[in-house]
């Protein structure tokens, strides 16, 4: 295959450049303690400095796959697939979710909603970022907002962007990881007064799986 003739797959979302996959349990939000397997697409230039998958940035180290054979690996292991990256919207998501979607499987996405939102999807879990601001379209479809709490500015973020959601979003407040001693007294005090929000852990990290 010519670079121009993988350049045209990936456009079309037939080839994704895939970092890694794993059979976990979901650690964060509202699935948190369900089994799902995990597929993590490379590519993301959103910049979080505080980002836990570093490595997932740059697409060229990621090999392009065929998106059907990330679907037909993926359904042996689990009913429920979660699809994160890097940033999974940075490419179009609709073959793979089309090609889940006729298999019968739940389809999770985890996103900064920061490009436009491909894909069908039974659960969005929507992790604004103020670097990149989720599409305005992406508010009105997310289940749950997962907004992360690295200091107290980002209450204030947070609250800007629950203001965006629909209402049926679920809002949730997570800890950076590195931040956590620090922000976790500050966040349980947040959502006693605030009870709107619930709070989401990194649960995988406390019980070391991936
Ligand atoms: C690695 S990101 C990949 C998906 C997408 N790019 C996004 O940011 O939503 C998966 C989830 O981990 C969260 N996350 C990343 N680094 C984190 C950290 N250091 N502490 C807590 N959550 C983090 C993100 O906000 C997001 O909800
Ligand atoms: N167990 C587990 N749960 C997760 N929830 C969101 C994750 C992600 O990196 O997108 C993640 C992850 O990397 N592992
Ligand atoms: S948007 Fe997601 S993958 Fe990209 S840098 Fe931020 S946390 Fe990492
Ligand atoms: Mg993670």
């Amino acid at each position: 295959m010519t670079r121009r003739e993988q350049q045209e797959l990936i456009d079309k979302g037939l080839l994704l450049p895939l970092m890694e996959e794993f059979y976990t349990i979901q650690g964060e939000g509202y699935h948190k303690g369900t089994a799902a397997y995990f597929v993590r697409i490379g590519g993301c230039d959103v910049g979080c400095h505080w980002c836990d998958v570093k490595e997932s940035w740059l697409a060229e180290l990621h090999p392009p796959t065929e998106t059907s054979k990330i679907v037909e690996n993926a359904v042996k292991y689990s009913n429920t697939i979660v699809v994160t990256g890097g940033e999974p919207l940075t490419w179009d998501m609709d073959p793979l979710t089309e090609q889940l979607k006729a298999k019968g499987v739940q389809t999770h996405i985890e996103t900064s909603g920061a490009y436009k939102l491909t894909g069908e999807w039974d659960w969005i879990c929507l992790s604004p970022k103020k670097i990149k601001l989720p599409t305005e379209e992406i508010y009105s479809k997310a289940h749950e907002l997962k907004c992360i709490i690295y200091n107290k500015d980002d209450f204030k973020f947070a609250e800007e962007q629950a203001a965006k959601v629909n209402k049926n979003c679920i809002l949730y407040l997570q800890p950076e990881w590195s931040k956590r001693e620090k922000m976790m007294s500050q966040i349980v005090d947040y959502v006693m007064a605030n009870p709107k929000w619930k709070v989401s852990l990194q649960t995988h990290k406390y019980l070391n799986i991936p």
